[in-house]
């Protein structure tokens, strides 16, 4: 029997009680805002209410090139070796979601999906997924090919289940990949059926120059594909790339075991509107830790349906924007758990 497409929501009688405990604590009705819609959704995840704050949190980083970023063709304001360095600075604990990271208590894993490198000095646990060197210019060629995206897919799904495996109850997804910003923005413009010109931004910080040519490369990718991206599995292999296609895996096989996922910068929300394509029903598990600057970034967030909990015009990647949310998700669970009712008080 094959696996239903579609992904079944956390828990609604959960989610009511929930509701209805929020309603009832010694507080105004609705004064903790967002905090309030956050308890519920936690607890509707977790399938209890109280529930627990998230104890094992832990992020997963999907680092790859892409060959967008080859022939100096100006859409990132960085050169392409920053990958590989990058990924020594994860293993290394040092880049900015490591230290974030530590504070709050949050493991990060960094895995070579695609990075244009031999990473022969680090760990071979890096390189366990590797599935090709960089992508292609997915203004002239696909990106992968099928094989290679069914191949990503799997070894999404398969980081996912060792996350789980490994007792997470909150999961974040980081990217690390000069150029991603591109292939994501494509991505997103080709699920919700939007030019180019609504996608595009900066990334890493280039200029007006660079963005008009990006903007250009972009519609490029789209026009070059259009007709054969509604499928969104067909969607990947044309505009995607490994690291992005091993997200929507990995994004999917959480969904589907239940364990909820707090979304980070413009790469995640890529994954994520893929993912909600390919497996209906996913979004009830997500909630978005950021609002990034990246135009590709809101317009996902709004499709979604989603409200981000930060709005630090933070565009670091690397799930910098989730893992600064968790404090909220483990305010919003203890809340719950721990203020008097109205009707406790004397
Ligand atoms: C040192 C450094 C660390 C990073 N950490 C995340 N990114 C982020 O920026 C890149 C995407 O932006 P663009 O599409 O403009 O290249 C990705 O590597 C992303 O993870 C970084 C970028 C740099 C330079
Ligand atoms: O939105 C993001 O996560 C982002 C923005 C710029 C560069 N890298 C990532």
């Amino acid at each position: 029997m094959s696996t239903p497409r579609t992904i079944a929501p956390p828990s609604a009688d959960v989610a009511r009680a929930a509701r209805h405990r929020v309603s009832t604590l010694a507080k105004p009705t609705g004064a903790l805002g967002r905090l309030e819609d956050l308890g519920v959704w936690w607890s509707a995840c977790a399938g209890v209410c109280p529930a627990p704050p998230p104890a094992r949190v832990r992020a997963v980083v999907l680092a790859g090139d892409h060959g967008v970023t080859v022939g100096g063709s100006g859409v990132s304001a960085y050169p392409r070796e920053v990958t590989a360095a990058m990924v020594g600075a994860f293993v290394a604990g040092v880049a900015g979601v490591s230290v974030l990271a530590r504070q709050h208590d949050v493991s990060v894993r960094v895995l070579d999906l695609g990075v244009d490198a031999d990473l022969a000095g680090l760990p071979a646990a890096v390189g366990a997924y590797k599935i090709r060197r960089s992508s292609g210019a997915i203004d002239r060629e696909d990106a992968l090919t099928p094989a290679d995206t069914e191949r990503a897919l799997a070894a999404g799904a398969a980081i996912a289940a060792e996350e789980i495996a490994a007792g997470a109850d909150l999961l974040i997804l980081g990217d690390m990949g000069i150029g991603n910003t591109t292939p994501a923005a494509s991505l997103i413009a080709a699920t919700f059926a939007v030019p180019a010109a609504e996608v595009t931004g900066r990334g890493t910080g280039i200029d007006d120059d660079a963005l008009t040519a990006k903007t250009a490369l972009i519609q490029r990718a789209l026009d070059r594909t259009a007709g054969r991206t509604a499928e969104p599995v067909a969607r990947l292999t044309a505009l995607g790339s490994a690291d992005l296609a091993a997200g929507v895996g990995f994004l999917v096989a959480a969904a589907r075991a239940g364990v909820p996922v707090l979304l980070d910068g413009v790469v995640a929300l890529a994954e994520a509107s893929v993912a909600e394509d390919l497996a209906p029903g996913c979004v009830a598990w997500w909630a978005a830790g950021h609002r990034s600057t990246e135009p590709a970034q809101q317009l996902a967030v709004d499709k979604l349906g989603l409200v981000p909990l930060l709005d630090l015009g933070l565009r670091l990647g690397e799930g910098s924007g989730a893992v600064a949310a968790v404090p909220l998700v483990r305010s919003a669970a203890l809340l719950l758990s721990d203020m008097a009712l109205l009707s406790d008080l004397a």
